[in-house]
């Protein structure tokens, strides 16, 4: 299968450089994803451009920022994003997936085989997972504002290094929220990219790692004594 003309037209537009067998993989992804949502609804960005300047933008500024073996969970995965792209990108760490609607969770799986992924569907709640699971990582978008995440992860940080959350320009907004109900009192919130979105001039994502101070602080301590941990810090 070759590359699509209208896909390296919208790389190059972005200007992302992606090794042609990644790019062909990506592209498979996002043709198997839009035939699927026909029924499903699973995206509104069906064109090229949106593909690569929204969908896999998010996903190459994620990517990085995971260490080597890590085991990731996306919650709330829907189409499949940031998770599959991530899964393509990084064949060194473990991927997985968490949707709650069980006909998305079936047609995530519909992906997952075609594309002969080793990702793991999970039709459920990914903080309900979190009950018999441990993940380094969450990663999402477009799931929860910051309150709801640290709601639903509170009782089960000892299953969880840290999230990381893709937002869009009202995280400040979101993360004044979570502060005025006290649920960063125990958390480190830290922003680790932020990018053009190219909608507007100021319009901006971003990455934020959350995590407890207690681990923020050992993960520090580790640093200091010339031992890697598990995750950046
Ligand atoms: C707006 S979509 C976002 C999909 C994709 N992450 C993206 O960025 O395009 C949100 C998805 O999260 C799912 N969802 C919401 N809360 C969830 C939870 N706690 N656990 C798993 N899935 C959840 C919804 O069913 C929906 O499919």
């Amino acid at each position: 299968m070759p590359i699509d003309p209208d896909f390296a037209a919208a790389l190059a537009a972005h200007k992302m450089e992606i090794d042609e067998p990644i790019a062909l993989r990506l592209q498979q992804f996002a043709e198997a994803m839009w035939k699927l949502n026909e029924n499903l609804n699973l995206t509104r960005h069906t064109t090229w451009d949106l593909f690569v300047g929204r969908d896999l933008r998010d996903c190459l500024q994620l990517s990085p920022l995971i260490e080597p073996g890590e085991e990731v969970l996306d919650l709330g995965s829907g189409n499949g994003i940031p998770g599959i792209p991530l899964a393509i990108l990084r064949g060194d760490i473990e991927v997985s997936l968490a949707e709650s609607v069980a006909k998305r969770a079936g047609a995530l799986n519909e992906i997952i085989a075609e594309l002969g992924l080793p990702v793991a569907v999970y039709a459920a709640r990914g903080e309900d997972l979190l009950d018999d699971f441990r993940f380094s990582t969450i990663v999402s978008r477009a799931v929860g504002s910051i309150a709801k995440f640290c709601r639903w992860v509170e009782p089960h940080w000892t299953s969880v290094d840290r999230l990381l959350l893709i937002k869009g320009p009202k995280w400040v907004d979101e993360r004044g929220e979570a502060r005025h109900l006290g649920l960063l009192a125990t958390l480190e919130l830290r922003r680790l990219a932020s990018y053009p979105l190219g909608d507007t001039e100021e319009s901006e994502g971003v990455i934020l790692q959350v995590m407890t101070k207690w681990r923020a602080k050992q993960l520090q301590t580790q640093a200091a004594e010339g031992d890697p941990g598990t995750t950046p810090s």
